[in-house]
């Protein structure tokens, strides 16, 4: 601030030879608080005051005298544009401000220059402490005793701490990281360190740098100031993010096997894959981030053309370097439906067509595999007698088969008669121990006391009535081989044990035999019993139902595999014929009541039925009238099949029709009532007609009516 800026009127000056009282008229006239005294020279001799002039006017001894005599000596002549600042340092009280005639202007006091020089600094001071408040970042400053002197309302925010418990307190009791302190120690600047504030439900992100503060070349304090980079450091973070999402792109557009080509709108290629350079033959720095050449690549510039102007997918097939391509075009929009991409995808077909053909014939050569294994795997079947047609037995045998390679127990469920004894043969027969014997051994045949030394063996004398030489059981037997436990569930509890030590160590002990002999046996279990009941119940034990259980193999019924009962009916047939001797045949109706019966015996039940009708029929062909009584009536719709032989007139056939219908319909239910209802007649048009039959065929069909 200059002089001039605080002198603001014109003064007057005194001649040194005017007396007290004309000098004070002359000031008070001015209005001006004081004056310099001027010699005859116009030279400063001194300044006087208002107040002296006064004081001195008001004693009758001075008022008339020079005021020479009351005038200040105390004086400097100055120019106007000195500063304040370099005044204050002046030794005198009076300060003539001289103007640019070198004559004085106004005078100026040391006071008023102290008051003035106070009033700009207090208001630079208030400008600052305005900076520091309202600064965005938090400002901390601590004297060289750590005690916080300096504490913005930026720095109450991120410190959750107001300014009046901050300010005078010592910093350890204000902030957690205390890095500032160590400023004071160091006298280093430490710049862009981060740190994290965890608030209830946010955390942020801050970076500090903190500034030692020296006076005289000595620390007489830090000063902190904070950032707030949490938003930087998300959009740092997501830069990140895109950054790896960028790259991860381009990893897999280069992985991509088909051909890819990026341009913009414009046609300027942004991104080529090597795929895209094999396939087509180009040099990717040739075309990268230039627009696509006509020269260079022909095609991709007719594409990129063509889905810019439709903004469309565009496809096309060339030939190239012997290979075929599919080229296609595709747009990428964006939400103002602007082109801003074609992405073109090259495919090479020739590779696709290669590879399809390979497929089709490697299917072609897998389904003929599959059928000879079939076809193989039937006539295995059939040389050994086994018939299995059906989808649920097919699917049974390949489990067996492969099951039959390893070594592991098998335990074979389903009704009485389905097969299990058949399947536990295969087992056996298409395993490794294919040449070492088959034993098989019915659990619920032999009696109680007899099965253990069946099983084990016993040693010579060990019981009375014992052979002499001791006797091999059945699992020494079956050394090197398979043993089928038949009705494993019939097995009595006390031989449960011995048989579950034999399966798990391997060894037997004959009966009244100390040593140990070792067994190489594979078990076959089979049962038609439920077992997991049984083992629920405690009649069958746990642990020897689970060592058993390993690979369980359920054989449905033949009523649920009834495209089998044609087959077998043919094989039992021919079999029976030709033990026999004899030729038969069965008439369809025969077959037919034979699909319609649920066969609760299974295939041994329709085994033995076929025996007895090859053996005990009277004729060539079997026929319905010769079928047990219970296989009969389970025909189609509840009757076996009517039966005409041949072609005969329609009055004989309907007669010989109602005969067959009403004899069924009264062997069925015993009564003309009960026939009548069943055939949805009247009972009197039941008698009427089995008066007539008796008339006509001479038969009498006997019922009690
Ligand atoms: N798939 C088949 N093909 C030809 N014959 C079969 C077939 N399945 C079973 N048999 C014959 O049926 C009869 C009964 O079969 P098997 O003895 O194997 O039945 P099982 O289930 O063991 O009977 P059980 O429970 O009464 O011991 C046997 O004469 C067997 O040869």
């Amino acid at each position: 601030m200059l002089v001039r800026q605080i002198c603001n009127k014109r003064c007057v000056v005194i001649e040194e030879d005017a007396v007290v009282a004309s000098a004070l008229k002359k000031l008070e006239a001015a209005a001006i608080p004081m004056a310099p005294v001027l010699d005859e020279q116009q030279k400063i001799r001194g300044v006087v005051s208002l107040e002296v002039l006064r004081g001195a006017a008001a004693n009758r001894l001075l008022a008339n005298t020079p005021v020479a005599g009351v005038m200040s000596e105390d004086f400097l002549s100055i120019s106007d544009d000195a500063s304040l600042d370099s005044l204050w340092e002046l030794p005198t009280y009076y300060l003539v401000v001289m103007d640019s005639q070198a004559m004085p202007w106004s005078i100026v006091t040391k006071d008023q220059i102290g008051g003035s020089l106070f009033r700009s600094i207090k208001k630079r001071a208030d400008q600052l402490e305005n900076v520091l408040e309202f600064a965005h970042n938090g400002i901390i400053g601590i004297n060289k005793e750590g005690v916080v002197t300096v504490y913005n309302r930026a720095a109450e925010e991120i410190i959750w701490r107001k300014k009046k418990d901050a300010l005078g307190r010592h910093l350890s009791q204000v902030i957690i990281p205390q890095g500032l302190l160590d400023i004071l120690e160091t006298g280093e600047v430490q710049l862009a360190h981060k740190f994290t504030v965890e608030y209830a439900n946010h955390i942020r992100t801050y970076m500090t740098h903190r500034t030692p503060i020296f006076a005289n070349g000595e620390i007489i304090g830090a000063v902190g100031v904070f950032q707030d980079i949490s938003e930087i450091e998300a959009i740092s973070n997501e830069l990140n993010s895109v950054k790896q999402l960028n790259e991860e792109l381009r990893t897999i557009i280069d992985a991509s096997y088909d051909g890819i080509l990026v341009a913009d709108a414009e046609g300027v290629v942004h991104r080529v894959n090597g795929a895209f350079e094999r396939v087509m033959g180009i040099d990717a720095k040739d075309i990268l981030d230039q627009p696509l050449d006509k020269a260079v690549d022909n095609i991709s510039t007719t594409i990129v053309a063509a889905v810019t102007t439709s903004k469309k997918r565009q496809s096309t097939v060339v030939e190239r370097a012997g290979s075929q391509l599919l080229l296609t075009g595709n747009p990428v929009l964006d939400k103002k439906e602007e082109l801003t991409r074609v992405v073109i995808n090259v495919r090479d077909l020739t590779e696709l067509n290669e590879l399809r053909s390979q497929l089709e014939q490697s299917e072609e050569l897998t389904r003929r595999y599959h059928s000879e294994l079939n076809e193989l795997r039937n006539q295995l079947m059939e040389e050994k007698g086994i018939v299995v047609h059906s989808a649920k037995m097919k699917k049974v045998l390949d489990l067996v088969l492969r099951v039959a390679q390893v070594d592991s127990t098998v335990l074979l469920l389903g009704e009485s008669g389905v097969g299990k004894e058949i399947v536990a043969k295969v087992i056996h027969a298409n395993s490794k121990r294919e040449q070492g014997p088959f034993i098989k051994v019915n659990c619920g045949a032999i009696p109680e006391n007899l099965l253990e030394s069946e099983l084990f063996g016993y040693e010579p004398g060990a019981f009375t009535g014992a052979s002499r030489d001791g006797k091999l059981g059945l699992f020494e037997l079956a050394h090197n081989g398979t043993l089928l436990l038949d009705e494993i569930g019939d097995l009595p509890l006390s031989l449960q044990v011995k048989l579950l030590r034999a399966i798990q160590d391997r060894e037997i002990y004959r009966v009244g035999g100390q040593q140990p002999r070792l067994i190489n046996v594979r078990i076959v279990a089979a049962t038609n019993q439920n077992l997991e009941e049984m083992r629920q119940k405690g009649e069958f034990r746990e642990d020897l139902y689970f060592r058993l259980n390993v690979i369980p193999i359920n054989i449905p019924p033949l009523r649920e595999r009834k495209e089998e009962i044609v087959p077998l009916v043919k094989k039992f047939k021919n079999h029976f014929c030709e033990v026999y001797g004899l030729e038969r045949q069965l008439s369809p109706e025969v077959t037919d009541c034979f699909w319609h019966y649920d066969w609760p015996g299974n295939i041994r039940e329709l085994e033995n039925i076929i025996e007895r009708l090859v053996v005990t029929s009277r004729f060539q062909t079997i026929t319905v009238e010769e079928l047990p009584e219970h296989l009969q009536v389970k025909g189609r719709n509840g009757s076996p099949g009517l039966n005409l032989s041949g072609i005969m007139p329609l009055k004989d056939a309907m007669l010989e029709l109602e005969k067959q219908l009403l004899s069924q319909a009264l062997k069925e239910y015993g009564s003309t009532y009960k026939a009548a209802q069943a055939l949805g007649v009247n009972q009197s048009t039941i008698v009427r007609k089995i008066n007539r039959i008796k008339d006509e065929f001479g038969i009498d069909l006997n019922v009690n009516s």
